[in-house]
Parts: structure tokens; C-alpha cells; sequence
């Protein structure tokens, strides 16, 4: 098959037409799809297989809108994820792009493809026109500014979004998100695009206008390819193909003018004045007592050429179709400066839609957070007030017991409970919040907006400094109030320890939140910090048995712990005051020798908790990588 090419154009609301460029078409044919799941058994306490698609084959046109159909469970998700290269577990079979084979396990876009998926995820916090302009820099590095700029109000426009340009994500309509989520696509003008049940929980009129909007696209030359649950008469006019799948299997898969016929020749009649697409439905949900295999092969083998005269669909109402792409440029083109326009463009033609470098990608993603970070800041205030609380809390409660001989014990409970605060907080803000954004991570990396590097750069380079700023608003307030030495050194050394620990504890939070889902994130963060917590503080390591042993070293909690408690009361600190009779701690050198810190290995506890922090990072980048590429 020689791909088509097309010449696209999508007009902006003030005339000024810049031409999209030549791009081939894509004509995506499927043979031979199987996926097998492995399924838990809980009655049978074991795993069995289970076979979602079962053989099936087909070919999506370039220039159509196809619907893939079928009743809940048949499998029609699983076949979209596979064909768009989004999930692939389980899959086998050969999948052609323009006669290209692909094998259907290999997760990757197909040719460029752009997947919707059905939870349209929005950074709720950006306008929609920062949300596309940011897009539009991440996505066109060969664009100009301007030229972006007038791309981005042309898609708004034919998206009819124009009007909700400065709205922010979170206050737009679900059938405005739905079409924003297309708009981001768009940009990058692709010819394949598959879109996850679009009209699910949108009413009747914003299903139509996005189906409408979704047919004009197809018109344009592209493949699009949707997985619908029931449309309408209205909506299915506008729909070219139908790929019908029931129980794994093809029902049916053809155009839509023939589906009709096809089930009349299997003996399936159309009730007169019956939405054919709830007719089909109820065929394929097995309300008509038929063998739907050979039902199947009966309509596989019926030629269009059999279809009536169309008088089986005369009475479906006609919904005039918006201008497609391809009708406002040919109009358009008869201007000799936007011919120029395009003859310039094509020069780079292939290129055109090139992503940011690395750099770029990394700069204008820190942009993209700190303008939702400034929309957000409360979340910031809170994590701040919360720390600063619990610093006057525990101030009041230990006031002055860090220059009291007699209080060393309490300041040990103190000091033990800042290190249990900041790990806790450093840990569970990332645990918990990491996996929300996997979805939208998942989304936006598999269409390629940007690269794992420059994204995880930019979440960092936000919450490491809230953390920190959170860990020195607890400590600066607290350590006045416990009247610990506020010497230079000790002070300096107590607060680089405390934050180094809570980043570390943070580093194991989006270790454990990339990579466990929340319901077991959310106990699995506490149990190993309360783990790495009981070596060091209450157990020494003579008293640790051997089998432990291991434990006490990687503990990260005992390194940074040990760090603080030396920087306290190590580096020879004098005899200090005792206002009782006897005070078993005035030298404070007998509290180490007891605590088993005499010899703390500043140094040594210190590289623990960095090289802890990176190695956590790296694994996290490992994983990342490893779920968003083998999916
Ligand atoms: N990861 C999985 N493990 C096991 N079974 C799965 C998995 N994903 C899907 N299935 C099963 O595969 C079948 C088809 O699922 P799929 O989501 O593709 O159906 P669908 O036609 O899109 O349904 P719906 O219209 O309800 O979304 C279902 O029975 C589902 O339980």
C-alpha cells in the first residue's frame, strides 16, 4: 500500500491561514489479534488464562471515522490499547502500518499515533490557552513563537474552544475537556489517532458536536479510530466504519452504510424506524437467538454491492457536517501567499514536527509547574503551617530541655521525634500524590511531549524545595524552642542533617508511589519508615541480631538520626547545667557512650543518606522508564 499524501490547512479565526503540512496518510490493518490475561481466581486461589481477543482482523481507512463497537466486556478497550501500542500485555499478532509490520506485543505508538484515553486528565490548574501553548512549545521545536502562537488559536477555533481560552482546565464542561484533550493532539497534526470512548458521560448534544468535530478531522485525511458504547442514530450517522466486536470475537467489520445489509443477509433484520447501532448491539449482546459465529462469517463474506438502495436509512436525520480541513484549504488556497507559506514549509516538512531538545523540554516544563504551583499554593501553605504547628507544639512540649542535664532523655524523644516528623512528611506527601500524576504522566510521555529526563527534573525541582523550606520552617522554631546549642556548627550540621533525611525519606516515596498502587503505598510507606526508624533509636547494634544486622546499616532513619543526636551532644561538648541534685547525663559524652554514638561517622552516616537519596531517584527514573515504555 504507497501512502496517500495529503495537504492539510486549518483556518484561524481572523483568515489567516497557515498551512498544515503534506502527511501521509495511515491505513492501519490487524491480523490475527489474540490477548490472553492471566486472571486471579479467588474462589480457585489460583491464576487462570483468560482470552479477551480471540483471532480478530481488519483494516481502518485513512479519511474515516471508525467505530469500534460491542457490549461492555467484549474487549473493545483492550483492542484499541493494542493497536495504539498503549497496552499491549498479552497481545500477539501482526499489525500493518501502510504495510509495515509491527509486532502487536511491542509497545510504541503506531506511526506516530495519538491516544485519548477515555479520563481526559488536564493540569487543572493552567488556562486553556497556557494549558496549548505549552503543549505547542514542548511538542513544535521548529515552530516559531508566532507561529505557535497562531496554531494554537487556529485548533481552539476549529475546536470551537476560542471562547474558553482563559478558563482554567478544572471549570471547563466534560464535552470542552473532551475536546481539549483532542486539541492537544492536534498540534502535532497526526495522521492516526485513537480515541477511548469519547461521548462516555457527555449529554446528547456535546456527543454529537465532538463525533461531528471527530468526522470533520477524519475528513482531513486522518485514521481516527474510537471505541463508542451505544450512539445514537444522530451520532452514528456521522460515524464511516464499524469494527463490531462480540465476546473477543469480530462481529462485524465494514462500512457503516453496510452494516444494515450485511446483518439482513445473515438473517438479522433491522426492525423498521430502530437505531441500527442499538439493533447491532442487541445482536451482538445476544438478544436474537442466532449462532453469532456464523452470523459473523455470513456477513464477512457480503459485498457492499448488495446494499439496497439506502431506503433502510432514509429516515435517520441528516447532520450537516462541519467544514473539514481539507474543504478550508482548498478555498484558501487560491491565496499565492499562503502557497508560498506552504512551499517554505514543506522544506522541513519532515522535521517540522519535531519535540523540544531536552533542554527546552526540561525549562519549559519547571515553567509549566511553577505557574500550577502558583495557582496551588495553599497545598504549599498547608504543608508549611502543618510543620510550623507541630514545631510549637513540640516546642512547648520540650521547651528547654536541650541545654538541661537533666532533660537529656526528653531532648533524645525529641530529636528522635523531628527525624520521625520529617521523614513521615517527606515520605507520604509524594507516596500518596505520585500515583495521580502517573495517569496524566502516562498520557502525555506516550504522545510524546516530552522525555522521562526533564520531566522528573521539573517535579523535583518543585517539591525538593518545599520540602526543604518545610523541614526549616520545624526546625528553626523547634531547636530555638527546646534551647538546643545554637553554636554554628551544631546547628548548621543538625539542620543539613534533618533535611537531607526528609529528602531521602521523600526519595523512597516516589519510589514506592511509581511503583506500588495507592491502596498498598499508603501502608507500605509508614511500615518501612517505622522499620528503619527502630535501628539506631532504641535498639543498638550489639543488641541487633545478626540476621538484621544488614538493616542497621542501610537505615538511612539511624544514619541521619545518629548525625543529629552527635551534633547535639558530640564534637566534646562541655558539662552542661543541672538544676536537679544529680543529673546521670551532665557530661554529655556518657549519654553517647550509652546511646552507643560515641564514635558516630559523620562523613560515612552522611554519604549513607545521599547515596540513599540517588539510588532512590535512579531506581524511580528505572521504574518510570520500565512502566511507561513496557506497558
Ligand atoms: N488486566 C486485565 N486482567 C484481566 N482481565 C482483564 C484485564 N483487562 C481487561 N480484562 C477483561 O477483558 C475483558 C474486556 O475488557 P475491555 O475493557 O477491553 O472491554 P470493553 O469492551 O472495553 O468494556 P467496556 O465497554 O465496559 O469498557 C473484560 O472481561 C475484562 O474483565
Amino acid at each position: 500500500m504507497t501512502p496517500g499524501v495529503e495537504e492539510l490547512s486549518i483556518m484561524g479565526g481572523n483568515n489567516n491561514v497557515v498551512p498544515l503540512l503534506p502527511r501521509a496518510t495511515v491505513e492501519l490493518e490487524f491480523r490475527n489479534i489474540e490477548c490472553t490475561m492471566n486472571m486471579f481466581v479467588p474462589n480457585k486461589l489460583r491464576f487462570e488464562q483468560k482470552q479477551i481477543l480471540k483471532n480478530v482482523s481488519g483494516t481502518f481507512k485513512p479519511g474515516q471515522l471508525t467505530a469500534i463497537m460491542g457490549p461492555s466486556g467484549a474487549g473493545k478497550t483492550t483492542l484499541l490499547n493494542i493497536l495504539a501500542g498503549y497496552s499491549t500485555r498479552g497481545a500477539k499478532g501482526e499489525i500493518f502500518i501502510n504495510g509495515v509490520c509491527a509486532c502487536a506485543s511491542k509497545s510504541s505508538g503506531r506511526g506516530g499515533a495519538r491516544y485519548i484515553r477515555q479520563h481526559d486528565d488536564l493540569r487543572e490548574h493552567l488556562t486553556v490557552y497556557e494549558a496549548m501553548s505549552l503543549a505547542a512549545a514542548l511538542k513544535l521545536a521548529d515552530f516559531t513563537a508566532h507561529e505557535r502562537k497562531e496554531k494554537v488559536y487556529e485548533i481552539l477555533a476549529l475546536l470551537g474552544l476560542s471562547g474558553t481560552a482563559q478558563t482554567l482546565c478544572r471549570d471547563l464542561s466534560g464535552g470542552q475537556r473532551r475536546r481539549l484533550a483532542v486539541a492537544f493532539e492536534l498540534l502535532s497534526d497526526p495522521s492516526l489517532m485513537f480515541l477511548d470512548e469519547p461521548t462516555t458521560g457527555l449529554d446528547s448534544s456535546a456527543s454529537a458536536s465532538l463525533i461531528a468535530l471527530l468526522n470533520s478531522l477524519a475528513r482531513g485525511g486522518r485514521t481516527l479510530i474510537a471505541t463508542i458504547h451505544q450512539p445514537s442514530a444522530l451520532l452514528f450517522e456521522k460515524i464511516d466504519a464499524v469494527y463490531c466486536l462480540q465476546s473477543g470475537n469480530t462481529l462485524y467489520s465494514g462500512p457503516r452504510a453496510s452494516l444494515i445489509p450485511a446483518l439482513s443477509s445473515a438473517g438479522l433484520n433491522c426492525p423498521p424506524y430502530h437505531n441500527p447501532a442499538d439493533f447491532l448491539m442487541e445482536v451482538a449482546s445476544g438478544e436474537y437467538e442466532v449462532d453469532l459465529v456464523k452470523s459473523a462469517q455470513t456477513m464477512a463474506q457480503f459485498k457492499p454491492t448488495a446494499i439496497a438502495n439506502g431506503s433502510w436509512e432514509s429516515h435517520i436525520p441528516t447532520i450537516p457536517a462541519l467544514p473539514s480541513p481539507m474543504d478550508i484549504m482548498s478555498s484558501d488556497l487560491k491565496s499565492k501567499q499562503t502557497v508560498a507559506k506552504m512551499k517554505q514549509k514543506q522544506k522541513f516538512a519532515k522535521n517540522i514536527y519535531r519535540q523540544s531538545g531536552l533542554l527546552r523540554q526540561t525549562w519549559i516544563l519547571l515553567y509549566r509547574n511553577y505557574l500550577m504551583t502558583t495557582r496551588n499554593y495553599s497545598l504549599f501553605m498547608y504543608r508549611v503551617a502543618a510543620h510550623v504547628v507541630i514545631a510549637l507544639i513540640f516546642g512547648y512540649l520540650y521547651l528547654g530541655v536541650g541545654s538541661e542535664a537533666g532533660s537529656v532523655l526528653g531532648n533524645y524523644v525529641y530529636l528522635y521525634g523531628s527525624m520521625l516528623l520529617v521523614v513521615y512528611t517527606g515520605k507520604m506527601s509524594v507516596t500518596l500524590s505520585f500515583p495521580l500524576e502517573m495517569d496524566i504522566l502516562r498520557g502525555e510521555y506516550f504522545n510524546r511531549w516530552y522525555n522521562l529526563g526533564p520531566y522528573i527534573v521539573s517535579i523535583l525541582a518543585v517539591e525538593l524545595p518545599f520540602q526543604m523550606i518545610s523541614c526549616v520552617s520545624y526546625v528553626v522554631l523547634s531547636y530555638w524552642l527546646t534551647d538546643n546549642p545554637l553554636e554554628p556548627t551544631r546547628a548548621t550540621l543538625f539542620l543539613a542533617t534533618i533535611v537531607a533525611t526528609s529528602l531521602c525519606a521523600q526519595a523512597w516515596g516516589y519510589f514506592i508511589g511509581s511503583t506500588t498502587p495507592t491502596r498498598i503505598a499508603v501502608f507500605i510507606g509508614p511500615v518501612l519508615a517505622c522499620l528503619f526508624s527502630v535501628f539506631g533509636f532504641c535498639l543498638a547494634l550489639v543488641d541487633t541480631p545478626y540476621q538484621f544486622r544488614w538493616l542497621h546499616h542501610i537505615s538511612y532513619f539511624r544514619a541521619g538520626f545518629h548525625v543529629a543526636v552527635h551534633s547535639v551532644y558530640g564534637f566534646n561538648r562541655t558539662r552542661m547545667h543541672c538544676s536537679k541534685e544529680y543529673c546521670h547525663y551532665i557530661t554529655p559524652k556518657t549519654f553517647l557512650k550509652e546511646m552507643d554514638m560515641e564514635n558516630v561517622d559523620i562523613g560515612g552516616n552522611m554519604a549513607l543518606v545521599i547515596c540513599t537519596t540517588v539510588l532512590m531517584h535512579a531506581l524511580t527514573a528505572a521504574a518510570l522508564w520500565y512502566r511507561l515504555n513496557k506497558r
